[in-house]
C-alpha cells in the first residue's frame, strides 16, 4: 500500500535513504531514537517534502499523482494535531464532517463520548493525554485504508498510552485490508500491537522483520572471552565488548540453545535488540 524505495531526503548533518512498504491488513512499526528519521520518513510518505532521489509510491502510484479521492483514503496524526489551538471539539467536528465524505459521526461521537472529551473546550485547555486523543479519532473517523501514525503515543502514561494502542487495535478489527503505518520510541508500545518491525538509525533501516520472529528467533548472548573464542560466530549479527566479555546478537537463538547449553542466552527483548543494533560491531 505504500512502498519507499531508497527515498532520500538531504538535510544539514542529517541524510535518510530509505525503504520500506506496508501492506493490506498489516501494522507495521517504525522504531528509532529520537532524531533518527521517523518523522522525516512519515512526510515523505505523505509527499509533505521534496525528495532528493528515490521514491514514494501510495496506492500503487507516485505520492505526487495522488488526487483528492486517495488522499481522502488517508488518516493521518503526526506531533503536531494541525488544529489551532483556539478551536473547540464542536469546531474540528464541523472540520471533519466537511473535510471527509466518509465522515464516520457515530464513531467520532461514541469514542469523544468514552474518552469524556469536552465538546466546548477549546483545544489549548486540554490534557497531553485529551489531544493526543483527539489526534488519533481525527485520523481514524473517516474509514481510511491507510493510517500514518507519527508517535500517537508520546508523552503520554501508561493508561492513556493503552487507551490509544486500544483505539488502533480496534480500528484494524474493524477494517481488516487497511494497513496502519506506526512509528515510536518506545519499542513496548509496538511489540504487542505491530506484525512488522522497521528499525531506523540515522536515516537507515538497519534491521526489519516480522514481529514474531524477532520475539522467538532473536536472542541476547553473554559470554566470556574465553567462551566467545570457541563460540560458532555464524549466527551472530553484531557482538559488544563488555567488561565481563562479549554480549553478542544472534537471529538463531535455537542453535546456540541446542549447541551450548551452558552459556547464557536471553530471549531478546526489542529494547535489547534496539542497544544491540545501535551500538557494537556488525559480524
Ligand atoms: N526541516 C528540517 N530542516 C533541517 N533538519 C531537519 C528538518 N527536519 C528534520 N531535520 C533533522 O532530521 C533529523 C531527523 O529528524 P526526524 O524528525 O525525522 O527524527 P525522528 O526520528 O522523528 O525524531 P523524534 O523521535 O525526536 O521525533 C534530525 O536531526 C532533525 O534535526
Amino acid at each position: 500500500m505504500v512502498k519507499l524505495d531508497h527515498a532520500k531526503k538531504n538535510y544539514s548533518g542529517f541524510s535518510l535513504d530509505c525503504s520500506l512498504e506496508t501492506n493490506p491488513g498489516m501494522i507495521t512499526g517504525l522504531i528509532g531514537k529520537n532524531g533518527s528519521g521517523k518523522s522525516t520518513t512519515f512526510k515523505a510518505m505523505l509527499g509533505l517534502i521534496a525528495l532528493d532521489g528515490g521514491s514514494v509510491d501510495v496506492f500503487g502510484k507516485p505520492v505526487s499523482e495522488l488526487d483528492s479521492k486517495d488522499k481522502q483514503r488517508i488518516g493521518v496524526a503526526f506531533a503536531d494535531s494541525g488544529f489551532s489551538n483556539y478551536l473547540t471539539m464542536k469546531d474540528i467536528w464541523a472540520i471533519l464532517k466537511s473535510t471527509y465524505v466518509d465522515f464516520d459521526e457515530k464513531f467520532f461521537q461514541d469514542k469523544c463520548r468514552q474518552f469524556e472529551i469536552p465538546m466546548k473546550k477549546k483545544l489549548q485547555e486540554f490534557s497531553t493525554g485529551m489531544k493526543a486523543r483527539v489526534k488519533v479519532l481525527t485520523a481514524l473517523c473517516h474509514n481510511a485504508d491507510l493510517l500514518i501514525l507519527d508517535e500517537p503515543t508520546v508523552g503520554l502514561d501508561v493508561i492513556a498510552r493503552d487507551e490509544v494502542l486500544d483505539l488502533i487495535r480496534e480500528y484494524m478489527e474493524n477494517h481488516e485490508q487497511c494497513s496502519i503505518m506506526i512509528s515510536s520510541h518506545i519499542s513496548s508500545d509496538l511489540e504487542n500491537l505491530c506484525d512488522d518491525l522497521y528499525m531506523i538509525h540515522d536515516g537507515r533501516v538497519i534491521l526489519h522483520e516480522d514481529t514474531d520472529v524477532l520475539l522467538s528467533d532473536y536472542a541476547v548472548i553473554k559470554v566470556s572471552e574465553t567462551d566467545y573464542e570457541t563460540l560458532d560466530k555464524q549466527y551472530l549479527i553484531k557482538t559488544k565488548k563488555e567488561p565481563f566479555g562479549y554480549c553478542c546478537l544472534t537471529d538463531q537463538k535455537k542453535f546456540y540453545l541446542e549447541n551450548y547449553p551452558k552459556i547464557a542466552i536471553q530471549s531478546g527483548t526489542i529494547d535489547d535488540l534496539i542497544i544491540m543494533m545501535n551500538g557494537g560491531e556488525l559480524r
